[in-house]
């Protein structure tokens, strides 16, 4: 097969993963042609609409993606739910909403906070830049519509990003309604680290070709002819880290099975294995490696990202707007959920009058019996308890200030108005599955156990109702009333009113209310030891190991106020850059 011949071969560096992190790591490392780098990916290359055309980041393509089932959530009345992992070369950036957002300077400069020395939005920020290009939209276009941005936070990078000349006609009228909401800023540019705000938001399209711009048209077409050096190998899954025999833990390579026939391989590396599995898969991998409890065991934490509304209903386009898009690339086809995006912080969502429910929140955050709210793991592990601490006590700065977001109200064209919360406070769990092989099934099928613990922390509760009210608070806002008439809201429905009401209608319906909205993040944090870390931050190095990183979401000490494919990238590039200085 087209794979005999790279059993046994030895690679500089192997990247297990070629989702957003693995495709930038290797790119940057090609670089140089004397280093050699082999990519391993599960998925396989695709080409179809659905990974290209824009309009499609509206629905789910979960024929690329593996889809396991979360644990049964004891807080949402032992329901399960879906947990979206992409399996494709260019991971989430080719199923993913394209939204292209950073969070706000407090969201980073808490990564520093905690133990991270040059991990802050100064120390990020060149790396913002160095990934990506933005094309702004037509000059009538951005004069029609107000669309501002800040082009000095953007680069000549590879991933393009735009802002797309189609915009929904009813946008007009939401902003309308954000210039008269209290207390919220309308700063003249997003990505440029200020805080909350209501802002036209680039999505990650290629504006040349009106195309969805992933790590792979970014960072691996470009090269991938003429880098001799640079390998990436699809269909293969990595179930296993290799180790040199001896008392110092070093790693030695990688053990891959095929998906198409379950061949099993070996792969190794003189210098590093990178995991860039994606935060679901590399705590895993880990785990089947036997990587010590005290550092990756115990860190494994997925933060909750819920949704308390309905999903998108794939309303189909007719044939008119799909000619103007194959005719002249405009049009609603060409672009996804809209630019718009309002951040608001927790003193924001509550207004003025009430901003003391911020505070009280805040104090009494702070006062809470932390191990009462938290997975059994933190009760047995100081270290973790520790970390949690140190983060708490940065989230409940940022719940009595306006530095940063609790939540998002993308405002798309088709209605939808999911309410997101940003900052949980409740702790998941990635642990392996221990009644599945990870080695069975189509190659290395086996999935981990992903318990969210979601409304595990009553407070979550508390800022998820807050959410929803300011939701409906802002879809009767006389500027949408009059202009589009009263908005029906479907789901849940206005017959929830009371808390109790719209917590139990939370807690039981699925459909309604997502543990995460497939943004895992922080399963194998980059934190201090003696905090419960798993990698350092001087190379993302993996505690205790030697010639093992970790460069994906998983590393995220804290989750950023927003989504997080830009900061997947950054973080990415800041990866190579210490990996090649040599660290
Ligand atoms: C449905 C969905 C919608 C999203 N919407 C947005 C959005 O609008 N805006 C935004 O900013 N972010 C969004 N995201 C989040 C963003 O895409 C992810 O945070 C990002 O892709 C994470 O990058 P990563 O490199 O950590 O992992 P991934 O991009 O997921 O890459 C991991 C790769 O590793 C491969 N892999 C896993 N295990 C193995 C193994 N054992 N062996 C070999 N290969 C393996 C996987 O197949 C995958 O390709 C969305 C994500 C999803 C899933």
């Amino acid at each position: 097969s087209e794979h005999d011949d790279f059993d046994g071969s030895v690679y500089d560096y192997v990247v297990v993963g070629g989702g957003i992190s693995g495709l930038v790591v290797a790119n940057r490392l090609s670089e140089d042609r004397k280093t050699t780098v082999l990519v391993i990916e599960r998925g396989y290359f695709d080409d179809k609409p659905e990974a290209t055309v824009p309009w499609y980041a509206n629905g789910l393509d979960t024929s690329v993606m593996t889809r396991p089932e979360s644990a049964p959530n004891p807080e949402l009345n032992n329901t399960t739910s879906l947990v979206a992992v992409a399996a494709v070369v260019g991971g989430g950036s080719v199923v993913n909403g394209m939204g292209y957002s950073r969070g706000s300077k407090a969201d980073y400069d808490a990564w520093e906070e905690l133990g991270n020395p040059g991990w802050g939005w100064d120390g990020l920020l060149p790396y913002f830049r160095k990934s990506t290009t933005f094309t702004p939209p037509s000059p009538e276009v951005a004069s029609r519509w107000n669309i501002t941005w800040d082009p000095s936070v953007y680069g000549d990078g590879p991933l393009r990003t735009h802002i797309s000349d189609f915009q929904y006609p009813d946008l007009a009228v939401f902003w309308d309604a954000l210039r008269h909401q209290p207390g919220l800023d309308l700063p003249p540019g997003a990505n440029a680290g200020v805080g909350p705000g209501a802002f036209w938001s680039p999505l990650s399209i290629d504006a040349r070709t009106m195309t969805r711009a992933t790590a792979r048209s970014a960072y691996y077409d470009p090269v991938n002819a003429t880098r001799q050096n640079l390998r990436l190998v699809t269909g293969q899954t990595a179930t296993e880290i290799l180790f040199h025999p001896g008392k110092a833990l070093r790693t030695k390579g990688v053990r891959i099975v095929s998906r198409s026939d379950n061949t099993v391989r070996s792969v190794y590396a003189k210098k590093d294995v990178i995991l860039a599995a994606g935060a679901i898969q590399t705590p895993q991998l880990l785990q089947a490696s036997g990587i010590g409890p005290a550092s990756v065991l115990q860190a494994a934490g997925v933060k909750p990202f819920p949704n308390p509304d309905t999903i998108s209903t794939n309303a189909t386009y007719n044939a008119t707007v799909w000619a103007e898009y194959l005719a002249h690339r405009t049009g609603p086809i060409s672009t996804a959920n809209g630019n718009t995006v309002a951040y608001y912080s927790l003193p924001q969502l509550h207004g003025p009058s009430t901003a003391d429910a911020a505070a009280s929140i805040a104090t009494r955050l702070l006062a809470q019996n932390a191990t009462a709210h938290l997975p059994p793991l933190y009760h047995t592990s100081p270290t973790l308890l520790k970390g949690y601490l140190a983060q708490r006590a940065i989230l409940a700065n940022r719940f009595a200030s306006s530095t940063s977001a609790i939540t998002a109200g993308p405002i798309p064209g088709n209605g939808v108005s999911p309410a997101i919360l940003l900052k949980p406070l409740s702790r998941g769990t990635v642990t392996l599955n221990l009644t599945k092989n990870p080695l069975a099934g189509e190659g290395g099928g086996g999935l981990p156990t992903v318990q969210y613990h979601t409304l595990q922390n009553p407070l979550d509760g508390e800022n998820i109702l807050s959410i929803i009210r300011h939701a409906r608070t802002f879809w009767a806002s006389p500027e949408i009333v009059s202009a589009l008439h009263p908005v029906v809201e479907l789901s849940p429905g206005s017959a929830y009113q009371t808390d109790a009401d719209l917590l139990a209608k939370l807690r039981g319906d699925r459909g309604l209310f997502w543990p995460s909205l497939a943004h895992p993040s922080g399963t194998c944090a980059m934190m201090p030891e003696e905090m419960g870390g798993c990698v350092d931050a001087e190379g993302l190095r993996v505690y205790g190991v030697g010639g093992l990183r970790v460069v994906d979401a998983s590393v995220m000490p804290l989750i950023v106020g927003t989504a997080l494919q830009a900061t997947v990238y950054a973080v990415a590039e800041k990866a190579a850059d210490l990996i090649r200085g040599g660290r």
